[in-house]
């Protein structure tokens, strides 16, 4: 099976991610997106992260009905930062037929050669690249000045609408008592303000 790994905070996930994984999905001919809520985003600032329960919970609320899209919480039950490198592994060794696609938008793609162990990842997925508004697209230049350019024919791209938004608006929306309806999911909203998410 071919199969798109989209890992993110998804703190909360919005429509930009899900209209991202349905595009990548039809574009690369993908049998289903694996959808990996991070444990402990490495680069992110970790301190005030919505319990990954929760964001988990937003998730399952997001996809329902939509046999494609899989959730994958394996990095949820990992101690420390969840690094990328290794989440492919234990996948690749639960799943040694699947052809993996990483899946990140241009902003990831940016900053790419600064993961951990990039050259490794490459070797066990295909990268996707997906067009973000207010991003450019990036030079690869960091990325061949470290791995070489043969790094380039490990890459393609997926492009979708631009959506314009980002979990910190809505974060902040939702702070401010302001509408974020039809950014995501009616089921994911709900759940916000039952929650009492993002309030402070
Ligand atoms: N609107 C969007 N368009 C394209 N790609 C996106 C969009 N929002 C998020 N992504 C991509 O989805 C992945 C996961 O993103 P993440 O969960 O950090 O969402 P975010 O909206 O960037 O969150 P935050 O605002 O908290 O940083 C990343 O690869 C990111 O580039
Ligand atoms: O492995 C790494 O070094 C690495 C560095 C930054 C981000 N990531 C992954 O990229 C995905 C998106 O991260 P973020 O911080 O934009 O939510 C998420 O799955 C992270 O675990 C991974």
């Amino acid at each position: 099976m071919r199969i798109g790994i989209f890992g993110g905070t998804f703190d909360p996930i919005h429509n930009g991610h899900l209209l991202l994984a349905e595009q990548c999905r039809e574009q690369a001919a993908l049998d289903e997106v694996w959808l990996i809520p991070a444990g402990s985003p490495p680069h992110k600032e970790t301190t005030g992260i919505t319990a990954g329960k929760q964001r988990r919970e937003m998730l399952e609320f997001a996809i329902a009905g939509n046999p494609s899209f899989v959730i994958q919480d394996l990095e949820l039950h990992r101690d420390g930062p969840s690094y990328t490198v290794d989440t492919l592994q234990q996948l690749k060794e639960s799943h040694p037929t699947n052809d993996f696609f990483l899946i990140i938008g241009a902003d990831s793609v940016r900053d790419f050669h600064t993961w951990r162990e990039p050259e490794a990842i490459l070797e066990q997925a295909h990268l996707i690249g997906v067009n973000r508004p207010n991003i450019s697209l990036p030079d690869l230049g960091n990325l061949t000045d470290k791995l070489g350019e043969t790094v380039i024919t490990k890459i393609s791209w997926v492009t979708m609408p631009g959506i314009d938004l980002s979990s910190t608006d809505i974060r902040q929306r939702v702070r401010e008592n302001k509408s974020v309806r039809y950014m995501t999911p009616r089921a994911v909203e709900v759940y916000i303000h039952n929650n009492r998410l993002y309030l402070d």
